[in-house]
């Protein structure tokens, strides 16, 4: 896989970045090649035939998971027979809308896919609406025995015990020994690539595991980001504002994260941070409220630097910098220019709103087949306010890259948008 050489001027080099090899992980049906094929220009994605990515994840992904889920933990007969119904309505039928004695049921009544094929729908709305018929299968919103379970945690929390997150919290220890704009890059870089901890991205990784990151990023505006966030700029009356951080997956996406928070509020670039979580378990690994205060209690529980990050951010929540927010937007089938207006509000009195991760990606730019090189610019130009995007590429879906990284991401290694190798940091200011 050859590197990208640059991008938008700048020199794509990244002494973080781990090797500069690139083993691409084998992704069912491979990338759309949209942009060469006017025709689908800015079409939605829809999960379309064997073959495409977004078909694979529905026919393998998700069919895998409800195998997982199962044996993950000890359900009742019903339970069981709802996740036969489930796997066979997205093996062999066509899309049922939810019970309606389910709780929230009346949140989805207007949608206008029922009585389709999941094959024929927007790739964006199967999924959510996916994950929310596996959610109300095991009564996760029905009040009983099993109301608030999440049938995730057994994946999430044996991931957060893992020896892999011990080195990633003990590697804190060196970072004081770093001058300062390295530290910002450092932990910047470290919440990206934390974004490979999807747990179900990596049910298709097969055995080899995932690819090795590639050096470098396909496009890096951070110096954009720390522009925005700069400490020496004129401020309003106030200080340093409010910035929003949609959180994606928990664990060792979210440490990262929450440490990046943290040196945000230690540095002086944000007086608060909106941390937007999923209000219910999502996408496997969604961070919610519970997986939040599982990261904190893993860095107030680890030694040295680490432990005094967990230390401050609980004292963040309770003073009010580290605010927890879960809209139930963050759980809708929708891209991010049908938020609702509380929604838009908050992420318009921010600072600069960071999107992680790849849903978050798709839902910002409208899950489209742009043409990857659509300024990221116009495909966000609605968002209420600065955005940045921190996301390794593991879907179809990718906006602003220069014609000359274009070719040359084409000319290597075929699965470059969907394999998790390749990374970005995208800044609309
Ligand atoms: O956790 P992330 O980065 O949002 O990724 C979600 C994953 O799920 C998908 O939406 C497909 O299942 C991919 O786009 C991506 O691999």
């Amino acid at each position: 896989m050859k590197r990208p050489s640059q991008d938008n001027g700048r020199a794509l080099t990244d002494a973080d970045a781990e090797t500069p090899s690139a083993h691409a992980a084998s992704v069912p049906g491979g990338p759309r090649t949209a942009d060469t094929d006017g025709s689908q220009d800015r079409a939605p994605v829809v999960v379309g035939t064997p073959g495409s990515f977004a078909r694979g994840v529905l026919d393998e992904r998700h069919t895998a998971l409800i195998e997982r889920v199962r044996r993950a933990t000890p359900y009742p007969p019903a339970h069981q027979r709802a996740l036969d119904a489930l796997l066979d309505e997205i093996t062999k039928g066509s899309i049922e809308p939810l019970d309606d004695a389910e709780p929230g049921a009346d949140r989805w009544r207007d949608e206008p896919y029922y009585g389709q094929r999941w094959a024929d729908v927007p790739f964006l709305w199967a999924e959510s609406f996916f994950y929310r018929k596996l959610l109300a299968a095991l009564g996760h919103f029905t009040p009983g025995p099993w109301l608030g379970i999440d049938p995730f945690a057994p994946f999430k929390n044996a991931e957060l015990a893992g020896s892999k997150v011990d080195d990633e919290l003990s590697a804190l220890d060196r970072l004081p020994a770093l001058p300062p704009h390295e530290q910002d890059r450092t932990l910047l870089l470290s919440s990206l690539w934390g974004n490979r901890a999807d747990l179900g991205f990596q049910l298709s990784a097969g055995e080899g595991g995932l690819g090795d990151r590639v050096q470098g990023l396909v496009v890096d505006d951070s110096d954009a980001l720390w522009e925005i966030l700069a400490t020496e700029k004129p401020r309003g009356p106030g200080g340093p504002g409010k910035v929003c951080l949609v959180a994606d997956n928990a664990g060792p996406e979210l440490l990262p994260d929450l440490v990046l928070a943290d040196h945000l509020l230690a540095t002086g670039r944000a007086a608060s941070v909106a941390l937007h979580l999923k209000p219910y378990p999502y996408y496997v690994s969604d961070a919610t409220t519970a997986d939040t205060l599982a990261c904190l209690d893993r860095l107030t529980g680890a030694s040295g630097r680490a432990a005094a990050v967990g230390e401050r951010l609980r004292d963040a929540v309770g003073d009010g910098r580290l605010i927890l927010r879960s809209h139930p937007f963050s759980c809708a089938p929708h891209p991010y220019d049908r938020m609702p207006a509380d929604l838009r509000e908050d992420f318009a009195s921010a600072t600069v709103t960071v999107m992680k991760g790849d849903l978050n990606y798709r839902r910002l730019v409208g899950d489209r087949h742009w043409p990857a090189t659509t300024p990221f610019a116009e495909a966000t130009a609605y968002f209420p306010g600065p955005v940045a995007a921190l996301r390794t590429l593991k879907c179809d879906v990718v906006t602003g890259l220069a014609p000359g990284t274009l070719a040359e991401l084409d000319a290597g290694a075929e699965s470059w948008r969907t394999s998790g190798t390749h990374a970005l940091i995208q800044v609309r200011s």
